[in-house]
């Protein structure tokens, strides 16, 4: 109870605000408050997905111009204002979202500056929205009959918005959906390989910040009564992204400190600057920058972070007794033992002249362990990534429970059971072992980020996190599920990878160099786990450079050299053979 204090300090504070409040400050407060609403959006977007975007204005503005246009020209009802409001920036977000999106790098963040710039020119020099000057005289918003002209009754308004956006996000994000919005983070890859459509969630996440920034511009403008460009400028909206980068843009609550400790000292250095100086001018923005680069040297996360510590803790673990008495997902049917999982046929994978991959055939059956080993450069990757549905193979079959899966793509062999960990430890580090571990049953939950953010999704959240729980079990990591997951050691952390996996309940586990940057007895207890997985039933390729462990773990062994199959059998007579012995050590004695 003592971590919701200051959350409850906060509430009462904003309650009596209207009391001790009048004027001018009370403005300020509304106006920190629509900057919240537009904040909380990017926080979704940036701090969540991991894409920046500067053109959040022009959505207010959007939001702003369909309100005054369709109640001063149409005479529309305010109300139907908001929804059409909502449906022209869904569609605008949707439409820029699709051809955004999927932009990597830098050009994101600057085609969200070209849209930015196009939207508010857009409004500057569209009569129809009455170019510069704007729009005049919108009528005042009402609610049961009830005029909202006065400050206290927007903010009542807009406080109410905040916190509903608030709950509603912080119940997403604790949730299948959440986590999966969370991914984005940890490269398409990962998240794809987990079965996350990720172009699905970044348009999600990219269509409910520019809603948020809707909202906002449409209360501002009722609370205006009227709108003009300048509020909607590119200008603006790198303020806002100010905003959360200063609060901390990971966070929800770093979004409401971050436009609070943003605005309201910008107002003041605003108004008291000049007398201060002795001249007139717009002196806070230098020292705004000054201020910008000094935040982010020594709280790159933001500010948030920093307050958060000084806040009492929420004592026992967030799901430690909710989930305890959840069943865990129901698992697919399993193959039987022997039973054929994977098979390659004459395989080739060639990049440009390269041939990386010629002709590799071979198979997989339930409860066997296949290593595939090779020098450096032998091909390895290459097929592993045909395999896992990452690149397509130039020719040849790749059949998985009998169905061909080499134009597949990573998502749909997931779904049919494949499951796969990363040569490079692919975890979300601040977010725990548990809902790491989580993630890997993304396929196997349904319900929807709507179900989520109202919380219609508590039983199967229970039976998700109760099936981590047991993935974590069966790798005996359990004690450290509320851990960060980026706290592990790298030999920990390979494991809960092998966990997230597991929580797909795949058919075929695919172990990319599991082994690689563990220590001996990291080495021993893996090599035991996966020992026991196989027992159970599960088919397991992995590719790996350790030969004592491959040789000690393996049913049977896979050699490439050059692209090229040169050997396949038993450990051991894998280790006494010639074309092995010569591609390792150059034909002096043992391969192992
Ligand atoms: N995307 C690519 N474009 C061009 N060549 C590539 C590409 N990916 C891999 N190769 C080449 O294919 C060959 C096989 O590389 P691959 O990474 O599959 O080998 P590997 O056995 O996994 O090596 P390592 O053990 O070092 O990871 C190499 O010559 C590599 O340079």
């Amino acid at each position: 109870m003592l971590y919701r204090l200051p959350l409850i300090a906060f509430i009462l504070a904003l309650c009596i605000a209207p009391f001790m409040l009048h004027g001018y400050p009370m403005l300020m407060l509304n106006y920190v408050g629509l900057s919240v609403i537009v904040v909380l959006g990017l926080v979704l977007l940036t701090g969540v997905g991991g894409l920046t975007s500067f053109g959040q204005a022009a959505f207010v503005g959007m939001g702003a111009y369909a309100a005054a246009w369709l109640t001063t020209t149409q005479d529309w009802n305010p109300w139907l204002t908001l929804l059409a409001g909502l449906l022209l920036t869904t569609v605008a977000a949707v439409v820029l979202g699709w051809v955004t999106l999927r932009m990597s790098g830098h050009y994101l963040p600057l085609s969200t500056l070209a849209w930015g710039i196009a939207i508010y020119l857009t409004f500057g020099n569209s009569q129809t929205l009455g170019g510069q000057t704007g729009i005049t005289g919108i009528p005042p918003l009402s609610l049961f009959g009830w005029q909202l002209t006065e400050s206290w009754q927007f903010h009542i308004l807009i406080w109410a918005v905040v916190l509903s956006i608030i709950w509603t996000v912080h119940n997403m994000l604790d949730s299948r959906e959440g986590r999966a919005m969370r991914a984005l983070k940890g490269g398409t890859l990962m998240a794809e390989a987990m079965g996350v459509n990720t172009t699905r969630f970044k348009i999600i996440l990219f269509v409910l910040a520019a809603q948020y920034a809707c909202v906002a511009g449409w209360i501002y403008a009722y609370m205006q009564r009227f709108v003009n460009p300048t509020p909607f400028s590119l200008g603006q909206g790198i303020e806002y992204l100010f905003m959360g980068v200063v609060g901390g843009i990971a966070e929800l609550w770093g979004g409401v400190v971050g436009s609070f400790l943003y605005a309201l000292p910008r107002e003041w250095l605003h108004s008291h600057l000049p007398s201060l100086l002795g001249r007139s001018g717009s002196f806070e923005g230098i020292i705004f920058g000054v201020l910008m680069i000094i935040i982010l040297q020594r709280a790159p996360e933001g500010l948030w972070p920093h307050l958060h510590r000084l806040w009492p803790r929420r004592v026992s673990a967030p799901d430690a007794l909710s989930n305890a008495a959840a069943a865990p997902l129901d698992s697919r049917l399993r193959p039987a033992r022997g039973e054929l999982i994977l098979q390659l046929n004459a395989v080739t994978k060639r990049f440009g002249g390269l041939v990386a991959n010629n002709a590799i055939s071979f198979e997989v059956r339930a409860g066997e362990v296949l290593a595939l080993i090779g020098p450096n450069g032998a091909g390895k990757s290459t097929l592993f990534n045909c395999i896992s549905a990452v690149s397509p193979p130039s020719s040849g079959s790749i059949r998985f429970l009998g169905k061909p899966v080499e134009r597949c793509d990573s998502r749909k062999v997931a779904r049919m059971g494949m499951s796969r960990t990363f040569q490079h430890v692919r975890l979300l580090p601040r977010m725990s072992v548990l809902d790491n571990v989580a993630l890997g049953a993304h396929l196997r939950g349904r319900h929807s980020f709507v179900a989520s953010a109202w919380r219609l999704d508590r039983a199967q959240e229970q039976r998700i996190l109760a099936t981590a729980r047991d993935a974590l079990e069966r790798c005996g990591l359990c004690e450290k599920a509320h851990l960060p997951a980026g706290s592990l050691p790298l030999g920990q952390q390979r494991v809960v990878e092998i966990a997230r996996a597991l929580a797909a309940d795949p058919s075929l586990l695919l172990l990319d160099e599991p082994a690689a940057g563990l220590r001996y007895l990291e080495k021993r207890e893996l090599g035991i786990l996966l020992g026991r997985l196989r027992k159970e039933g599960l088919a397991i390729l992995l590719v790996e450079h350790d030969l004592d462990f491959v040789m000690e773990l393996a049913d049977r062994v896979v050699v490439m050299d050059f692209g090229e199959k040169i050997a396949e059998g038993l450990p051991q007579e894998i280790r006494r053979h010639p074309a092995v012995i010569e591609a390792y050590l150059g034909g002096v004695g043992d391969a192992a």
